[in-house]
Order: C-alpha cells, then sequence, then structure tokens
C-alpha cells in the first residue's frame, strides 16, 4: 500500500541524490540532505554590526542602510531536490537538527517548516522542499550536496468543527502563494 514517502523531484533526477533516511532504528526524522553545495554567510560578516549600530543611533536612516540590514537577515533556501507524498490528513515536520546551531549556528528562523500534502507536484514547484536557514554563527558555514540538513517528521493533523473545506483554493506553490 502506497501511503507516505518521498521522490525526486525532475529538475535533480540525474543528480544522483539520495532519498531522505532515518539514522537509527527509533528515529523519527527521516534526515534530508542539501541537493546542492552552498555557502550560507554568517549574518556577522562584513558590515552589518556596524549598519545595527548606525540604524540605532539614528546615524544612517538611509534606505541603503535599512535594506542592507534587511539582505543580510533574509533566510537562506537550501534545495533538497526531494517532494514527499502523503495521506490528506498527514504533514510532514521539518525540523533542525539538534547539532546545527551548537555545531555551526544555523537556525530554521520559521521554526518549523510545515509541508502541506497538497504541496506535492503543485503546479509552481513540483513541490520540491526547501529548508530556510540562517547561520548566526561567526563563521560562514559551507554545505556540501549531499549533508545532512535537517530532519522530517510525518504526522497526522486534526480539523477544527467549524472547517468549511469548500472554502479552500486549490495549492499552486509555497512560500507565501496564498498570499499575505
Ligand atoms: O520550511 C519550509 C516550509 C514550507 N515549505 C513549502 C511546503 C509548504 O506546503 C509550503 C507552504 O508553507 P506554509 O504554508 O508554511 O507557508 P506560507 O507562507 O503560508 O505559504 P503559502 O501561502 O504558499 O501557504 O511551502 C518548504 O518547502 N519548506
Ligand atoms: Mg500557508
Amino acid at each position: 500500500m502506497i501511503n507516505r514517502g518521498f521522490e525526486i523531484v525532475s529538475k535533480y533526477q540525474d543528480a544522483d541524490l539520495t532519498l531522505p533516511f532515518r539514522t537509527t532504528k527509533n528515529a523519527a526524522g527521516y534526515d534530508f540532505q542539501s541537493a546542492v553545495d552552498m555557502t550560507i554567510p554568517s549574518i556577522w560578516k562584513g558590515d552589518f554590526l556596524k549598519v545595527l549600530w548606525a540604524i540605532k543611533h539614528q546615524k544612517a536612516t538611509s534606505d541603503a542602510g535599512l535594506e542592507r540590514a534587511k539582505k543580510i537577515l533574509k533566510p537562506y533556501l537550501i534545495p533538497t531536490g526531494i517532494k514527499a507524498y502523503m495521506q490528506p490528513n498527514e504533514v510532514l515536520v521539518i525540523a533542525n537538527r539538534s547539532s546545527n546551531p551548537l555545531k555551526r549556528g544555523l537556525v530554521i528562523p520559521n521554526g518549523i517548516g510545515v509541508i502541506d500534502a497538497d504541496y506535492y507536484n503543485n503546479t509552481g514547484n513540483e513541490g520540491e522542499i526547501f529548508v530556510q536557514i540562517l547561520n548566526f554563527g561567526i563563521a560562514d558555514t559551507h554545505i556540501k550536496k549531499g549533508e545532512r540538513v535537517a530532519q522530517g517528521i510525518f504526522m497526522p493533523y486534526l480539523l477544527a468543527d467549524s472547517d468549511d473545506s469548500a472554502k479552500q483554493k486549490t495549492r499552486q506553490g509555497g512560500f507565501g502563494s496564498s498570499g499575505r
């Protein structure tokens, strides 16, 4: 029976990716690997502190300073090349690996990632799962393709009594695709 699982998105079909896997017998999380080599710069890099100081002391409230600070604090999206299918009453929760903040200062700024069942094969991006990351560490972090960056836990979810499924739209993407 097909219940839930992972597939590689078309874009990465020939990229020799590994499907998420559990590392120990009773591990709840399927570890997701990065599909690419990428560098996550430390937020403290360059002039970030200077920009913050200037804003705090109103030395530079210029748009350029604010834009620079916003850019530095914008999370990176690590592509996994993976999509997940599941039952309509299930969700895949993406959580950080506990070693990431400890060893590398890597934080998932959305707390957890919620991967909806209707994200799978959506028309916008085929349902590729991305891991949002900010690097609060002192040093830049280099992530290699195949490095484990987060874990996904399948869970059932419940509906409220007042839930009106007639009002709901078809998902066409992620990351704000349904509007503000
Ligand atoms: O860490 C994450 C979080 C979300 N998603 C994808 C799967 C999810 O189904 C979709 C939408 O996520 P969510 O509902 O949390 O974000 P939103 O800001 O409400 O976007 P939307 O308007 O598309 O629902 O984005 C990821 O790939 N990684
Ligand atoms: Mg949403």
